[in-house]
Parts: C-alpha cells; structure tokens; sequence
C-alpha cells in the first residue's frame, strides 16, 4: 500500500469532534484597511467549502491568518484542534497549502523542488512518494526541467504536488485551478475529489471559479468587505437569492455592493 492510498490516521493530538478550522471573531485591520472584519466559522472535517467573494474581500488574509502566517488584530484561529499561530508546531506538518500565486524556486528543477518541500514535511520514502505524485499529477514529462521553464499550467500542477507531498488532512487552496485550461482544471477537481474521499481531508478552497465551487463544495461562505454575506450549502444559497446558478448569486452579491456604494 502505498503513503498516499493509507488509511487516514486518527488525529490523536486533536480532541475528539474538533473542526477543522475554528475561527471567531477574526479581524486583521492593516493600517487604515479592515481586510477581515469579525469573522466566524467552523469547517467540519472531511468537508469541501469554498470561500467567495470579490476582489479584497479578506480572502487570502483570512487563509493566511489560518495558516498562522498573518498575526490576527483580534479573534481567535484554531486548526485540527489547535490554536494559531501559538501550536502552529502541532498542526503545520499535517496541513498544506496552494497557490498558482505562490512562487517555487524558479531555478530548481521540479524534482529537487519537490525533494526540499517534502524534507521539510520530513516525507518518509520520499524518492516513491515524488514518482507516485508524478504519475497521479502527470509531471513525469518536465520533472527534471527548472521550474522556471515550465508553463502556468504546469507550474499550477507541480504547486499541487508540492500541497500534496506530505498527504495533509487540511488543504488550503487559493484559486487551484487558474492558468488551467477546461480539461486539465476538470482533472485536477477530480483529483481533489477523490483525495479528500479517500484521505478524509479537509479542504477550504478560495475560488473565483463558480462551476468549481458548485462542484466541488458541500458548503459557501461569501465574505464581502472582510465580512460574511451568506454561509450555507450552495443549493440553499442559490434558493436564497432565487437563482439558478452561484455566478448569478455571486453577481447578485457585487451589485448590491454597488447599489450601497451609491446610496
Ligand atoms: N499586506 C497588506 N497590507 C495592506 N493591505 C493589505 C495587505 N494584504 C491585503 N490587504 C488589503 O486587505 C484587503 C483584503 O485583501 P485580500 O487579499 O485578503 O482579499 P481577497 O478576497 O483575497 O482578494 P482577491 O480575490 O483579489 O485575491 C484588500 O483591501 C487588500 O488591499
């Protein structure tokens, strides 16, 4: 059996029933901006919620304060169980995070990129565990080329393999799929999918992408000015706001900040 078919391993230094991700009353005010503005939520374990809303609406700063790697003005985080950034030791090797943003070493090839972060994760039998990830990801063709070299979609790929290595039982996604085109975006979703079926992993996927969200997420939140708009079942939001599609309602959410903007 290999690491990434394993059953997933009891949390035993998580208390029993605790979520995935706690957070309450999260603020972060940077100098004259609010980017999150008293948030709270809990995600269950082995749930796929997608975080929405526009452009600066405090999504990427509410990732980064559940990774520990923004301080918060205010509120709590709590990971696996956890405080953060306080027990960030306890929980950081069991967790990982996305970005086609994030940059990896450009002059490194994919294989040595891969070989550092799972040392970091201290990955056991890491020669297989890059070769398995390289077959499921279809990386085999560039593994040995220089990051730098590759394209968007494939560094989008190897940045997956990279949140991968070390078979987290959380994953933080900011937008996975952008730079994909239709048919490898659809694969990498169904990657996701079967990952978090068999692993029991826990994803929180920050998502411009409403077919994605609508696919993938059992639940929404969707913040607007560092605040929660809406947080329900996709299904239930769009009966909401009376529509057929979570683009209308992400629409419907944008213009009713314009019709406020304009009050
Ligand atoms: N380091 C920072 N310093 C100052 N302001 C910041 C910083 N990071 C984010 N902000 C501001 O905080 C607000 C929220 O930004 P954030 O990146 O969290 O939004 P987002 O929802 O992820 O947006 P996008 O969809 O554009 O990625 C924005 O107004 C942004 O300009």
């Amino acid at each position: 059996m290999t690491q990434y078919d394993a059953a997933p391993t009891p949390s035993s230094a998580s208390p029993p029933g605790s979520p995935a991700i706690s957070v309450s009353r999260l603020t972060k005010v940077y100098k004259t901006t609010t980017a999150v503005d008293g948030v709270s939520f809990a995600i269950r374990r082995g749930s796929i919620t997608g975080l929405l809303g526009g452009n600066g609406a405090g999504k990427t700063t509410t990732i980064a304060m559940i990774m520990g790697l923004v301080q918060p003005t205010s509120g709590e985080v709590e990971v696996l169980g956890h405080r953060m950034p306080d027990e960030a030791a306890a929980v950081l090797g069991r967790m990982n995070f996305e970005s086609p943003y994030v940059d990896m070493p450009m002059r490194l090839t994919v294989r040595q990129n891969l070989t550092i972060f799972g040392r970091l994760y201290a990955v056991e039998h890491l020669k297989e565990r890059i070769a398995e990830l390289a077959a499921q990801l279809d990386l085999t063709d560039f593994i040995d080329r220089a990051n730098g070299k590759l394209s968007a979609g494939q560094k989008t790929r190897v940045a997956l393999a990279k949140a991968l290595i070390n078979d987290p039982e959380l994953l933080l996604l900011d937008e996975p799929t952008a730079s994909l085109d239709p048919d490898t975006a659809d694969w990498v979703r169904g990657h996701l999918e079967r990952y978090c079926q068999r692993r029991g992993a826990t994803i929180l996927l920050a998502s411009h992408n409403m077919l994605e969200v609508e696919r993938l997420c059992d639940r929404v939140i969707i913040m607007k000015r560092g605040r929660i708009e809406d947080d329900d079942s996709p299904a239930q939001i769009m009966a909401r706001y009376n529509r057929s599609t979570l683009e209308e309602v992400f629409l419907d959410v944008a213009r009713g900040r314009d019709r406020e903007a304009a009050q």
